[in-house]
């Protein structure tokens, strides 16, 4: 098992533990809206199930009151004067009882049918997207160490698992109810000491499988916790695809695949065995009550009560006997498959709402209030930061830009410029210190207001599955065409737009596979623009396109900062020569601050970087260039160590 499959089911494993009785809160809490659907489908079921009965039980009558002329004809609940006096008449009569009952029986499972299935459906979809809903409200903490196979699992794996739970299920276990109390019932009806013998097996099979229940719980959990093990490593490596073919470790993953599916198989098989003791255990014992009851009912015909049973059994009752027992054999068998699929359904159902349980700590705060208009005067107040509460990333960043201001964050790579901005989205929450939009703190607002006010293009730039347009206009979703078109062009990406074949309508493919690294990028700027944000975060936006696609991009993105507070993360250092102020980061901190002239004037970390990227590396000061080994080196260790 690898680090991160630990870290994942620590997670959920924590909150799973504290989730008491999913299949309860499931239908308290889901079932509840539909609970009139649930109703009617119980009582067709039991009306299904009770009618289903009546042919035996007729049979019964007919064989010992028409065929063998043994007993009178008379009907449970049916006064004697409305049967026929007739043996032809009673005939017909058990005809037409059979045949409406059949009939009945099969509206019945209709209602039952379509009823239980809506409601399933319907808990499954709400299930889900509550589940969905409730995923994207978790911090980004969470998602750094959760993998996203993990998460699609409980999405797409764990809610179908109810829907089966629910479907068949729900209907099984109202069958099985319904025949075992009204077979019971009649039973005894008919004759009570026989019945007893019948019956015996019901208690050793309940506990039976009180045994089995014990035991596959567990085996449950750890099966659909591999489920997401597996999804994960399948998920990581088509995300990888390209990377396994150039490194050519194809037989590495497929190896790796194997070992994780082969665990999910051994996990499987290890719950599959126990089902393999169960069920035909069930059926032994319904099939020895069916010997049993002919056994006794047969000598009890023949020759009389055997034992010490007293009265008499005729062979219509007999027959009745034999047949509503062997209607016991196959619902008794399928409680295996009922209590199999309910520890199933609670395995997936307990890791759903261990999902729920995770809290939430980026949120809004009870009188948060909507940044509206933000005229974008942002400010660092002695900010201190960690992603795990341990190792410091951030510390005493402390910095103020005014409304309109662009500002150039530059520094050696893992510094913490990204992380400083990702504050300012309120992505995180600073561990001490502050940071406000317009004198108000990030966590006093509303997080959908302050995040409407800044529009960030990542490092990575992301397209979804779907159309050019769907993308540029994706946020904006009211812009027209126009507008649209507009952002393009100032985001340099209108002409090769139009020059695609199908121009904004074309497909991008997942992640925008389709397109080159500077398009995506293009695009995402375009995308930002259009939103037109008071606050725009550009990290790296333009690291991906030639330098002279860089050069109109940077003319129109003068344009588009004018009037907007502006963050531009860039390591080319040329595209933030002209920013009102640079902050230069190392190590977390802010080491210098200044315009370009005033930063080369200091003839510190800024004027090096600067020199670099000249070309003039004889000139480097000895320092510099240690404390750039320094990071380099420490750079290797830290991916050794990965
Ligand atoms: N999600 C995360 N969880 C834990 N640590 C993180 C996370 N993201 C970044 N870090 C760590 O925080 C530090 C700062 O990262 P950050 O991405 O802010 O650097 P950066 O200056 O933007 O680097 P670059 O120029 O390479 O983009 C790095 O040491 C990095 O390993």
């Amino acid at each position: 098992m690898s680090t991160d499959d630990i870290r994942d089911d620590t997670i959920l494993e924590e909150y799973r533990e504290s989730v008491d009785h999913p299949i309860y809160r499931l239908f308290s809490e889901y079932g509840r809206d539909h609970a009139h659907w649930f109703a009617i489908g119980v009582v067709t079921s039991t009306l299904a199930r009770f009618l289903s009965l009546v042919p035996p039980v007729i049979l019964g009558i007919a064989i010992d009151a028409v065929f063998s002329d043994d007993q009178v004809y008379s009907l449970p609940l049916v006064p004697q004067a409305w049967i026929p006096g007739s043996t032809e008449g009673q005939f017909w009569l058990s005809v037409a009882l059979m045949g409406v009952a059949m009939a009945l029986a099969a509206v019945m499972n209709f209602g039952r049918t379509s009823t239980l299935n809506w409601f399933s459906h319907r808990v499954k979809h709400e299930v889900r997207t509550d589940t969905y809903q409730q995923m994207q409200r978790l911090d980004m903490s969470f998602f750094n160490d959760m993998q996203t196979g993990e998460l699609m699992s409980i999405l797409n794996n764990d809610t179908n698992r109810l829907e089966l739970f629910l479907d068949n299920m729900m209907d099984s276990a109202i069958q099985l109810a319904v025949l075992l109390l009204g077979i019971g019932a009649i039973l005894f009806w008919i004759n009570p000491q026989l019945a007893l013998v019948t019956l015996v097996i019901l208690p050793v099979a309940g506990l039976f499988t009180l045994w089995f229940m014990r035991r596959v719980e567990v085996m449950y959990a750890q099966i659909r916790s591999q489920v997401g093990d597996l999804n994960t490593r399948l998920e990581n490596n088509l995300s990888g695809i390209e990377v396994i073919k150039s490194a050519t470790t194809e037989e590495y993953e497929g190896d790796r695949v194997e070992e994780t599916s082969y665990e999910y198989f051994r996990r499987d098989w290890r719950a599959l065995r126990m089902n393999l003791i169960y069920r035909p255990g069930l059926q032994l014992l319904t099939s020895f009550a069916f010997i049993a009851t002919f056994i006794v009912g047969g000598i009890w015909v023949l020759s009389g009560p055997p034992l010490a049973f007293t009265g008499t059994l005729s062979v219509g009752e007999l027959v009745t006997f034999l047949l509503l027992t062997q209607r016991l054999v196959d619902p008794l068998a399928q409680m295996s498959e009922i209590v199999d699929r309910y520890e199933d359904a609670k395995a997936s159902t307990s890791r759903i709402y261990a999902l729920m349980a995770i809290p939430v700590s980026i949120t809004d705060a009870d009188d948060a209030v909507e940044l509206e208009d933000a005229n974008g005067r942002v400010e660092y107040d002695n900010v201190g930061f960690s992603y795990d509460g341990e190792t410091t990333v951030l510390r005493n960043v402390d910095f103020a830009v005014e409304p309109g201001e662009t500002v150039g964050l530059v520094g050696p790579t893992g510094a913490g410029k990204t992380t400083i901005l990702k504050l300012l989205l309120r992505l995180y929450d600073v561990d001490s210190g502050a940071v406000r939009v317009d004198g108000y703190d990030v966590r006093d607002v509303t997080l959908a207001s302050l995040r409407g006010s800044i529009g960030y293009v990542s490092q990575d730039p992301f397209l979804f599955d779907g159309t050019i347009r769907e993308n540029l206009t994706y946020g904006a979703f009211d812009a027209t065409d126009e507008e649209m078109i507009e952002a393009a062009k100032m985001a340099e990406a209108h002409e090769f737009v139009r020059n695609l074949s199908k121009g904004y309508d074309t497909q991008v493919g997942e992640r925008g596979v389709k397109l080159s690294g500077g398009q995506r990028q293009r695009l995402c700027i375009a995308r930002t623009i259009l939103a037109d944000p008071p606050i725009l975060i550009l990290d790296e936006a333009t690291s991906d396109v030639d330098t002279e696609t860089e050069m109109l991009i940077q003319r129109s993105l003068d344009r588009v900062t004018e009037n907007r507070t502006t963050f531009v993360i860039a390591h080319r250092l040329s595209t933030i020569r002209e920013a009102d102020e640079i902050l230069v980061v190392e190590d977390g901190r802010i080491v210098e601050d200044g315009t370009h002239e005033e930063l080369i004037d200091e003839d510190g970390l800024y004027a090096n970087l600067w020199s670099v990227q000249a070309g003039e590396i004889d000139d480097l000061d000895a320092e510099f260039v240690e404390r750039a080994s320094r990071r380099a080196a420490m750079r290797s260790r830290d991916t050794e160590d990965e």
